[in-house]
């Protein structure tokens, strides 16, 4: 299939956080998506939706150096993605750590920092302890942060997993359907610390997700990918009946109920259409 890129807007100019220019990739004779160029601002908050396979991890991958686009450029936190790129922070999805893990949550956060930068000896030492210590007191995870992770609740986990990747203060944050699987009260308490962290320290955001609810006060623009094609925009211009319809290639109807937005269509695959919310709609 060839793909078709579609713009809706043009991205703002910022020497930005992340900057796409032309990418293009594929696997083969498949092509995830094409022609997109993208720039993300400092501070900016971009969710990435779409149904399952069209691309948002591998995207994720290509930020984090772990995939070569097929062609076009990629620039992350100033640098050419990977290892060696300190600037990034990444929050994979959320899923339960194997009850028997001992390692203690204040390890796991460690993890996030890069020895070498903060070396071996005792000054050295007392720097990292206390930035893990600040990293895990600014997501609230103090009480918690000295049991094996393994025993934890996956809020507690997933609290302690954004401490991990905030830890090294990256000025580019990705983040993999962080929400999976929480319940609301995490939800809203994970998604509150990433967007605090985004105002405060002015680290972009970009946000892999099935659902746009959860996160939708918080989003500047939308990156929509399906099938090869993309849209870009804000919510209000991408997440509409016209635009879906034309992305999905199928009539899709966009419904606005009580500030959060329902997407209603033929396929089971769509974003957001989830029968949990078709008794809250009509
Ligand atoms: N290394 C690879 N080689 C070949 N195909 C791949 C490779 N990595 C991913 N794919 C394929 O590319 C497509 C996109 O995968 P990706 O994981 O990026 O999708 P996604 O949008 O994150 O999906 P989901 O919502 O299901 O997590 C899938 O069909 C996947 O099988």
């Amino acid at each position: 299939m060839t793909a078709q890129p579609q713009h809706l807007t043009a991205s703002p100019r910022t020497g930005g956080a992340v900057s796409l220019s032309s990418a293009r990739l594929a696997y083969g004779e498949r092509v995830l998506w094409d022609g997109l160029d993208l720039d993300i601002a400092p501070g900016e908050f971009v969710a990435v939706l779409g149904p399952n396979g069209s691309g948002k991890t591998s995207l994720l991958r290509v930020l984090l150096g772990l995939q070569r686009l097929t062609s076009g450029t990629v620039r992350v936190a100033g640098a050419a993605p990977g290892r060696g790129n300190r600037g990034v922070g990444y929050i994979p999805q959320q899923r339960a750590l194997d009850p028997s893990l001992a390692i203690r949550g204040r390890d796991l956060v460690g993890l996030g920092l890069d020895g070498h930068r903060w070396g071996l000896g005792l000054t050295g030492r007392r720097d990292r302890a206390a930035r893990v210590a600040a990293a895990i007191e600014s997501v609230d995870a103090a009480a918690f942060a000295d049991r094996p992770v393994g025993l934890l609740s996956g809020g507690e986990q997933q609290r302690l997993r954004v401490a991990q990747a905030l830890v090294g203060d990256p000025s580019v944050l990705l983040c993999d359907e962080p929400l999976l699987s929480l319940d609301l009260a995490n939800q809203r308490a994970v998604s509150t610390l990433i967007d605090a962290r985004r105002r405060e320290a002015g680290t972009a955001v970009l946000f892999v997700t099935h659902e746009i609810n959860p996160v939708l006060p918080l989003v500047d623009r939308v990156l929509y990918l399906v099938d090869g094609r993309f849209r870009v925009g804000r919510p209000d211009e991408v997440m509409t009946s016209e635009t879906l319809s034309q992305l999905y290639r199928t009539e899709i109807e966009v419904i606005r109920v009580r500030g959060q937005i329902h997407v209603v269509g033929a396929h089971s695959d769509l974003c957001e259409d989830n029968p949990h919310h078709d008794h809250e709609v009509g």
